[in-house]
């Protein structure tokens, strides 16, 4: 009987952890396994290490099959590493059930082995996809994968349909809201341990010729990373580039910071802060966004947050048509005065 056709997810790790944009893309997997009788393989790139051969590293995620890549010699996390992995598995899949969609997170790295795999594969690609779907075809065939995505910094939501066998599409998983951090989704169903399948590939001449000496990991400090915290305060221009109100507020929400692009411009916050649509996009709880006039770039990046705070000194700021709470305030004052009163709350709701 012929194998079902298969939606591949990639695991993105450092191993052994796997992230938890692996959470978000588990989660569209399985829904469409469970509309359209697809089966869940899960890729991951690099060494087996101390997982065992039966088990797998990532043997609780539901999926009918775990594909262990290891490229030899390569580092598992460059894009050419990733991209000749997951076409590894792409042309293992060809010869059972083919693979009709392969998922990936968004990120800068993704996007990138996004486009190195469509090219090796002549499959169509879309990148900073909201959400993924399977349409029928009239005819009876096997249907199309769809991609939504927003362009135009959000002025827009499309549907992209892809025509080839073959879909490769990059999910925005800060989008999609895995609020629970590396967890499973609540829908993976409990599957006995997936079968092993290890591969094994050559490197790209381009990987090869990479040879990672040393890896400097961020300073993680005490705050969630932006793309992922439940609370976030951004800071625009009219901090006049005094982030300490921003920090102190978000710090007493126990939130991450954001900048727009005019503050990371100036150098008043890292451009790893940068929120919108050309830098991260996020999907808080709560967002709040401090002497930030809410330009469309900057809304691409934060319109999927829960409730939105703003405080701006001007009543007519375009962000206030978008905000649920408007507070025409000076923030320079407002956001220490707000990070005191929180502090205060909690510590008398602790008692
Ligand atoms: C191709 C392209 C991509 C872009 N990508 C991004 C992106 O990814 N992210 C992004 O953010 N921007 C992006 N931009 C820039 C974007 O268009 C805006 O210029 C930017 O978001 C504005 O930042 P801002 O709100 O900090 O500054 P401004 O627009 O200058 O707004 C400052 C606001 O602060 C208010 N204010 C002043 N003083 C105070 C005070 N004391 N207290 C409270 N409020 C005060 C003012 O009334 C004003 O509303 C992009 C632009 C382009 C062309």
């Amino acid at each position: 009987m012929a194998a079902a056709p298969a939606v591949v997810v990639l695991i993105d790790h450092r191993d052994p952890r796997w992230l938890r944009s692996a959470s978000a893309l588990l989660a569209a997997a399985h829904r469409l396994a469970r509309d359209h009788g697809w089966d869940v393989h899960t890729a991951w790139v690099g060494h087996d290490h101390g997982h065992g051969h039966d088990h797998g590293p990532g043997g609780e995620l539901g999926a009918a099959v775990q594909h262990v890549v290891d490229v030899e010699g390569a580092d598992p996390h460059l894009a050419s590493t990733v991209s000749a992995a997951l076409e590894a598995v792409v042309a293992a899949l060809d010869a059972t059930g083919p693979a009709r969609l392969v998922l990936l997170p968004s990120t800068f790295e993704g996007r990138e082995v996004a486009a190195r795999l469509a090219a090796a594969t002549g499959a169509g690609v879309v990148v900073g996809a909201s959400s993924v779907t399977v349409e029928e075809d009239d005819d009876g065939g096997s249907g199309h994968v769809v991609a939504q995505k927003s362009v135009l910094a959000g002025s827009w939501h499309t549907r992209c349909a892809v025509t080839s066998e073959l879909a490769i599409v990059a999910l925005d998983t800060g989008a999609a809201g895995s609020a629970d951090g590396a967890s499973l989704p609540q829908d993976t169903p409990s599957a006995a341990v997936a079968p092993v399948v290890h591969h094994h590939r050559a490197p790209r001449p381009a990987g090869a010729a990479v040879e990672v000496l040393s890896r400097s990991p961020r300073p993680a400090g005490d705050r969630p990373a932006l793309a992922e915290a439940d609370v976030v305060v951004v800071g625009g221009r009219g901090t006049g580039g005094d982030f300490s109100g921003v920090e102190d507020l978000a710090d007493a929400l126990g939130g991450a910071v954001g900048a727009t692009r005019v503050a990371t411009d100036e150098g008043w916050a890292p451009r790893a802060l940068q929120v919108g649509q050309t830098g991260v996009t996020i999907s808080p709880r709560l967002y709040v966004g401090a002497g930030v006039s809410g330009a469309v770039h900057h809304r691409g990046g934060m319109a999927a947050s829960g409730t939105v705070v703003a405080i701006n000194t001007d009543p007519d700021a375009p962000i206030f048509e978008h905000a649920d709470i408007a507070v025409v305030a000076d923030a320079t004052t407002l956001l220490p005065a707000l990070a005191e009163e929180v502090r205060a709350r909690r510590s008398r709701e602790t008692g």
